[in-house]
């Protein structure tokens, strides 16, 4: 639970324009990281008043307060899928709002579940995967593990669970029929977060590229929904190569303590969860070509203003690439080092 002074707190603020938090706050580049955690709840805010959706959709500014800091409060605090990666998330796709022309491609309702879905999308994450809930038999995997996408079906059901709580339920303005239609949005873009997911869908999302988006579509909705969201999702590595690599690194804290717990229960944890073996910059290079930059890539096609996006991606692949070459010479350098010294 929040504290009703806490929501009153929020509450009574004036809602700021996004330039209050950083002239550059709505540009591609902007990294939304270096908002504070306790200035995020009413960043939350901005992006969803610049967005027109708390007009629109006729939100109740005290329970939009309460869900905000609700969801942030869902979050625990693994070195990687915490508040923070929510909020850079749903932050992205605010961007994607302001820069690329979203309206002309998707419904009010499908924008408003889309950013939402952002902010719940990993609400009360272990740092563990779906593989690992799944062979360590937890209570997760109890409950979901036959239908798949273990973490994402809890992350839902934590969403719903706050939207039916009192004073939370942000949709309750609506009618009946796009109330429910909202909630099934979400349902289907938080499920829609599981990799296997999105690779699953990737033969289509390229002929949906190539055919050419059809707006009257209902299954391009969808998918693109699902495309939006895993751009959001992987956001990160589409900054500068100091947070991308940050982040990266904060990613691999988390795979590698995975890795430990699963040595210490016996088993053999994949190579990039081992960080006796893991080789980062090679796993990185691996990640970039064959799951993010074909993200941004089809995202271009849709909309160009995205290109910006690959190239910055394509940059921090060479980064990776000297990184690479660096500690193979390293390694060389040493072993030679260490033969002369022995
Ligand atoms: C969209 O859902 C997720 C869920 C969890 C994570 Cl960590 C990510 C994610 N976000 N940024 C990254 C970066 C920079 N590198 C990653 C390297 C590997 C993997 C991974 O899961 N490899 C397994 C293979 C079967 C695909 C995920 C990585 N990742 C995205
Ligand atoms: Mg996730
Ligand atoms: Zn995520």
């Amino acid at each position: 639970q929040v504290t009703t002074e806490e929501v009153a707190q929020l509450a009574e603020m004036r809602i700021p324009p996004p330039e209050f938090f950083n002239k550059k706050f709505s540009s591609f580049s902007f990294t939304p990281r270096v908002i504070s955690y306790a200035d995020t709840p009413l960043a939350v805010l901005t992006m969803f008043e610049d967005m027109g959706f708390i007009t629109k959709f006729r939100i109740n500014k005290t329970y939009l307060c309460r869900f905000i800091l609700m969801v942030r409060k869902g979050y625990r605090d693994p070195p990687y899928h915490n508040w923070s990666h929510a909020f850079a998330v749903c932050h992205f796709c605010y961007i994607m709002y302001k820069n690329l022309d979203l309206p002309k491609y998707l419904d009010d309702i499908e924008l408003l579940a889309l950013f939402v879905a952002c902010l719940s999308h990993d609400i009360d994450h272990r740092g563990t995967t779906n593989s690992f809930q799944i062979a360590s038999d937890s209570v997760l995997a109890a409950l979901y593990s036959s239908a798949g996408s273990v973490l994402e079906r809890h992350h839902l059901t934590q969403t719903m669970a706050i939207l039916n709580t009192d004073g939370c339920n942000i949709f309750q303005s609506m009618g009946n029929t796009n109330y429910q239609r909202t909630l099934d949005l979400i349902s289907y873009i938080i499920l829609s977060t599981d990799l296997a997911h999105h690779l699953r869908i990737m033969e289509e999302l390229k002929k949906m590229s190539q055919a050419g988006y059809a707006k009257g579509n209902p299954g391009h909705h969808k998918l693109l929904l699902s495309l939006l969201i895993t751009s959001c999702d992987l956001s990160d590595q589409t900054k500068d190569w100091n947070t991308a690599k940050r982040i990266a690194e904060m990613i691999y804290q988390e795979f590698f303590k995975q890795g430990d717990l699963e040595k210490s229960l016996g088993r053999d944890p994949l190579l990039m969860m081992d960080r006796e073996k893991a080789c980062i910059p090679e796993l990185q290079i691996g990640f970039l070509e064959s799951i993010a930059l074909p993200v941004y890539s089809l995202l271009a096609k849709f909309f160009p203003a995205a290109r910006v996006m690959v190239d910055v991606m394509q940059k921090n692949r060479q980064m990776w690439k000297k990184m690479k070459g660096r500690v193979k010479k390293m390694d060389v350098v040493t072993g030679t080092a260490m033969d002369s010294l022995l």
